[in-house]
This record gives C-alpha cells, structure tokens and sequence, in this order.
C-alpha cells in the first residue's frame, strides 16, 4: 500500500442487516486505470461514497497520499486532492461551457472565493478553466450553453471540470453511462490519456470500456471483494465467470 495513491482499508458499510461494503480494502497506485465492477446493487457506489466523503463507514479507513483522510469531509477530500465525475451530471444546464469549468475550478481553492472579485483571480481561474476545456477536447464550446451540449460532450465536460481541481487521484462513477458507440469510444480515448496525470478508480458497467482501459481490475459481489487482478486474470477466474461475468454472457 506504500506507493499507492488511494487506498482503503477494511471498509465497512451496513443499512439494516444488508452489509452493502464488507471489509473492502482497494488501492489506486500511480498511473494506472483501476476498474471496480459487480453486478448491481453490489456496493460499487457505497464504496465511492465513503472514498469522497459522502458517506460515513461503520469501520474502515480511507488513505490519500498516505494521509489518513478518513475524518475529512467532501470538500477537504477534494482539496487534498481526490477529483470526481458523478453518476448524475452536476452540471448547471443553463450556464456556458466556460462558466461550468470556471464554477468547477472555484472548487479548487477555497481561498479564491474571497478573491473572486479580483480581475487577477478572476483571470487565473478562466485560464486554469481554459486549459481544462482544452485538455477534453471543448476548447470550441466555451460559449456553448450547457444544455445545448450532447450527452457525449456533458461527459468530457465533467471530466474537464474535474480536472480543473489538478487532481492527484481520479474517482469516476460510470462515466460511460448512457453514451452511444461514438460517444464511449471517444471517452475511452479521454481516460486513457488521462491516466499519467493522474489515475483513475473506474466504476463501469460497460465492459468494452473496462476490457480497454484497466490495468487492474476488482470484482465486488454482494460489499466484497471477491477477486482482484489483470484482465486475463480476472476474465480467466472461475470465481468471477460464476458470480458475475457468467451473468452478462
Ligand atoms: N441509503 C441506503 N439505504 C438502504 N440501503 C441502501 C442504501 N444505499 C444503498 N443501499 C443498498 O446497498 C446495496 C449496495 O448498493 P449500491 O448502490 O452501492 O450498489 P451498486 O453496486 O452501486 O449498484 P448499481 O450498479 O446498480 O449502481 C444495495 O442492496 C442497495 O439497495
């Protein structure tokens, strides 16, 4: 666990009597692609959730950088460094492409919002937002109303909002989501650039996308994890054809 990134320590989450994480220790180690799959309902997003702070575990801990963040909320989780696409777009639709980024970089210094009047800051923030939109390939949709975006190009904007936080760990939740073939093929191609930057704990349904991208990936089956390792590995274990891939056949 020395070199990773990210990593958790003996997660544990109940509602009721249904242990909905049990026990899952996971790392992200630097510059890989690191995919959680599982059917549904088997913990992925209780998982993300108490990695981002949003949701308190009955026992475990989450380390960034080697700092225990395990007590940090949203905000200082995000400050120390851990960027996030949502399942659910967080994007305000009326707003330019620009403005989401802008808004997004904001999130990353929370100094700045007593600067925000400030032309300089106001400047740093557009350029650092600029740059972003650049980066996911947007850079001629800066005047885009939000709304008037594709589903596809929502994605990349998320995905550009995030980086405006230059995070050190990535944390995406089904970013494939919805997207058609072009749109998926075209945000492979994004994380796959994105992942010596910084890298990415990937929740994914689509296995196309996983198969592409994953350095590593990690079955969880009703809150645990019940095999980790390289696509061969994992597409080649009896246990996971049986709990899981079996199904999807
Ligand atoms: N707030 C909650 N209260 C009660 N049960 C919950 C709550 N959140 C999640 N669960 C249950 O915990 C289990 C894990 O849910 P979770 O959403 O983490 O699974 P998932 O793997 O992300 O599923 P999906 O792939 O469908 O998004 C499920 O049985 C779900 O019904």
């Amino acid at each position: 666990m020395s070199d990773a990134v990210l990593a958790t320590q003996n997660l544990v989450k109940t509602f009721g009597a249904l242990k909905a994480t049990d026990d899952v220790s996971i790392d992200l180690r630097p510059g890989e692609i690191h995919a959680v799959i599982g059917p549904n309902g088997a913990g992925k997003s209780t998982l993300i959730q108490q990695i981002c702070g949003g949701l308190k575990p009955d026992a475990g801990r989450v380390f960034l950088n080697g700092q225990d963040v395990s007590h940090h909320d949203t905000r200082a989780r995000a400050q120390a460094g851990l960027g996030r696409t949502f399942q659910v777009s967080a994007l305000c639709m009326e707003d330019t492409v620009l403005e989401n980024a802008v808004l997004g970089a904001i999130g990353a210094n929370r100094a700045v919002w007593r600067f925000w009047a400030s032309a300089l800051k106001t400047r740093e923030l557009t350029d650092r937002a600029k740059a972003a939109l650049e980066r996911v390939g947007l850079s001629e949709h800066h005047q885009t109303r939000c709304g008037n975006l594709s589903h596809g190009e929502r994605r990349q904007l998320e995905v550009g909002i995030a980086l405006t936080l230059s995070p050190r760990a990535f944390i995406m939740d089904e970013p494939m989501a919805g997207l058609g073939a072009g749109g998926s093929k075209k945000l492979t191609e994004l994380l796959d650039g994105m992942r010596a930057q910084a890298p990415i704990l990937l929740v994914e349904h689509d296995m196309d996308a996983v198969f592409a991208l994953a350095d590593r990936i990690s079955v969880l089956v009703y809150g645990k994890i019940i095999a980790s390792g390289s696509i061969d590995d994992i597409k080649n274990s009896d246990v996971v054809r049986e709990a899981y891939l079996g199904q999807e056949a």
